[in-house]
C-alpha cells in the first residue's frame, strides 16, 4: 500500500466565473507562475465555463502550456435534440481531458440524482474524458454522523455497471457541502476519514489494485494556507479548488504545496 504513488492533481473549478478574455489572462498568469518542474510534479488543471474552453485550448496549444483543462458538466447523451446541452465528444474535440460530474451545486440546483450522475460518468468515459466525480454530504448528514455511508452510497450509484478498468480512469472528489465557499474547511482528519473510506469502498467493489490507482481529491475552501496539511493525508491525492482558483498566484501557491510538505 505505502509504495503506491499517485501523481497529485490540483484542479481549479472556476464555476460560473470569467468570460473568455478573463480566462485567457488567468490561464497565462497561472502558467507563468509555475515552473516546468512544478507543473510536471503536480498535475495542474483548470475547469472553466464552456464558453471559455476554445480560448483556453488556444492558449494551451499556442504556448505549449503544461496545463490541462476540462469542463464542469456534460450531457449523458451522445448527440441529438437536447437543446442547451454539450456532449462528451464535443469536449474531447476541444482538447478537454477532464469533466466534473455530480458537483453538489448541480445535484442541488439541477436535481441531478445518482442515476443521472452514473449516465454522465459512462458518457464521459465513452468519449475518452476523465470524470472528476464529486461526492459529499450536507451539514444535516454530517451532524447525524452518517457522512461516510452517504458518500459510499453516492459512489456506488455513480459507478454502477462500470468495470474495474473503467473505474481506474475515474478521479473522485470528496467535497463536503458545508465546506464549499463557506471558509469552513474540513480538518485534514475529516478529509482523510472520507477519502480513506472512498478508497476502501473502491477496494471492496473493484479490487485493491484499482483502488490504489484512483486519485481521490478533497474540495471545500482549499487555500494555500491549508493545502499542505490536507495533502499530508495518505488518501488525499489532490484538491478540487473553487474560489481560490480564480486568483492565479493563489492557485499557483496551492499547486506548489510540495515545497511545504514531505510525503
Ligand atoms: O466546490 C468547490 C470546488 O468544486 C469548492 O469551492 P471553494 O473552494 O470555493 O470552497
Amino acid at each position: 500500500m505505502a509504495s503506491v504513488t499517485r501523481r497529485p492533481l490540483m484542479a481549479g473549478n472556476w464555476k460560473m466565473n470569467c468570460n473568455h478574455l478573463e480566462a485567457n489572462l488567468l490561464v497565462q498568469k497561472l502558467a507563468a507562475s509555475l515552473t516546468e518542474k512544478q507543473l510536471t510534479d503536480v498535475e495542474t488543471v483548470v475547469l472553466p465555463p464552456f464558453t471559455d474552453l476554445r480560448t483556453v485550448q488556444t492558449a494551451v496549444d499556442g504556448d505549449k502550456l503544461l496545463i490541462g483543462y476540462g469542463a464542469q458538466d456534460l450531457s449523458p447523451h451522445a448527440s441529438g435534440a437536447y437543446t442547451g446541452e454539450i456532449s462528451g465528444s464535443m469536449l474531447a474535440k476541444l482538447g478537454c481531458t477532464y469533466v466534473v460530474i455530480g458537483h453538489s451545486e448541480r445535484r442541488a440546483y439541477h436535481h441531478e440524482d445518482d442515476a443521472l450522475v452514473n449516465a454522465k460518468v459512462q458518457a464521459a468515459l465513452t468519449s475518452g474524458l476523465t470524470p472528476i466525480l464529486c461526492v459529499g454530504e450536507g451539514l444535516d448528514v454530517r451532524e447525524q454522523g452518517t457522512h461516510v455511508a452517504h458518500c459510499s452510497e453516492q459512489l456506488d450509484g455513480a459507478l454502477k455497471g462500470l468495470t474495474a478498468e473503467q473505474v481506474e480512469k475515474v478521479v473522485v472528489a470528496y467535497e463536503p457541502v458545508w465546506a464549499i465557499g463557506t471558509g469552513k474547511t474540513a480538518t485534514p482528519e475529516d478529509a482523510q476519514e472520507v477519502c480513506g473510506a472512498v478508497r476502501q469502498r473502491l477496494a471492496e467493489s473493484f479490487g485493491q489494485d484499482t483502488a490504489d490507482k484512483v486519485r481521490v481529491l478533497y474540495g471545500g475552501s482549499v487555500k494555500s494556507s491549508n493545502v499542505a496539511a490536507i495533502m499530508a493525508q495518505p488518501d488525499v491525492d489532490g484538491a478540487l479548488v473553487g474560489g481560490a482558483s480564480l486568483d492565479a498566484e493563489e492557485f499557483a501557491k496551492i499547486c506548489r504545496f510540495p515545497e511545504h510538505i514531505s510525503r
